[in-house]
């Protein structure tokens, strides 16, 4: 498999203190989950990868430009419906009236909200929102999705049914970069893991490989829940 995403010696240094500490790696497995202990630099990586943070030394090296959509642990909604919240996106996009209604709707059938079209979408509960949050960047049709926790803040019936379309994003060939603190959802979802701790990439293996026997410390204790 060849590499749709280079990092050279990524950098971030914040009030003197190092959150990204020179890591070169290449990513070229479809779904990549990102885990490690509360402020190992998960989400700061992301950020990064996704020009969202401008490095402080190091580069983001795409081969090939692909079309990229980030999806947050909480979704920002617009004050306006459901619907509209998909469509403005694509609006953002440039794509054009009427091929955005299509879209629209087929991502809100996708992600089982059609029926909710017309609700305001900030009276919709955290697990649709986070939905709608799909809906939209399924609408844009993503060749690489990077999810900050996208169900952390969601109860077990929500995440598996987001989970469920992340498998979906994952079945159309879109390449998955993903954080996440949930051991089952690791499992159920990687193909590869990204162990960081510390700002350190500690490990990168196939999930296969780091669950039958992680080679730092720090990851066998992370997994066998024995982290401080
Ligand atoms: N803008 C900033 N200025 C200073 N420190 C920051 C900044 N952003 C993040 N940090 C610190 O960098 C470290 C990494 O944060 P980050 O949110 O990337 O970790 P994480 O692995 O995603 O953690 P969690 O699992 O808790 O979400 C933390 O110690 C955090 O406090």
């Amino acid at each position: 498999m060849s590499a749709f995403l280079r990092l050279e010696a990524l950098e971030l240094i914040e009030r003197n203190h190092h959150i990204v500490r020179g890591i070169t790696l290449n990513f070229a497995a479809p779904r990549t989950l990102i885990i490690g202990p509360n402020g190992a630099g998960k989400s700061t990586l992301l950020r990064l990868i996704h020009g969202l943070l401008k490095p402080s030394g190091g580069t983001v090296q795409w081969p090939q430009p692909l079309r990229q959509a980030m999806v947050f642990q909480r979704p920002v909604m617009l004050r306006t419906t459901v619907f509209k919240n998909v469509l403005y996106g694509l609006k953002l996009a440039g794509i054009k009236s009427g091929e955005r209604e299509r879209r629209a709707n087929d991502a809100l059938e996708r992600v089982g909200l059609a029926h909710l079209g017309t609700r305001p979408a900030r009276v919709l509960s955290g697990g649709e929102q986070q939905r709608v949050a799909l809906a939209r960047v399924w609408a844009l049709n993503p060749e690489v999705l990077l999810l900050d926790e996208p169900t952390a803040s969601l109860d077990p019936a929500s995440s598996r049914e987001v989970e469920r379309i992340i498998g979906e994003f994952a079945s159309a060939g879109t390449r998955l970069l993903m954080t996440t603190h949930n051991l089952g959802q690791t499992r159920r979802l990687a193909d590869e893991i990204l162990y960081l701790d510390d700002g350190r990439v500690l490990e990168q293996a196939s999930a296969t490989d780091f669950f039958n026997g992680p080679r730092s410390a720090s990851a066998g204790a992370f997994i066998r829940g024995e982290m401080p």
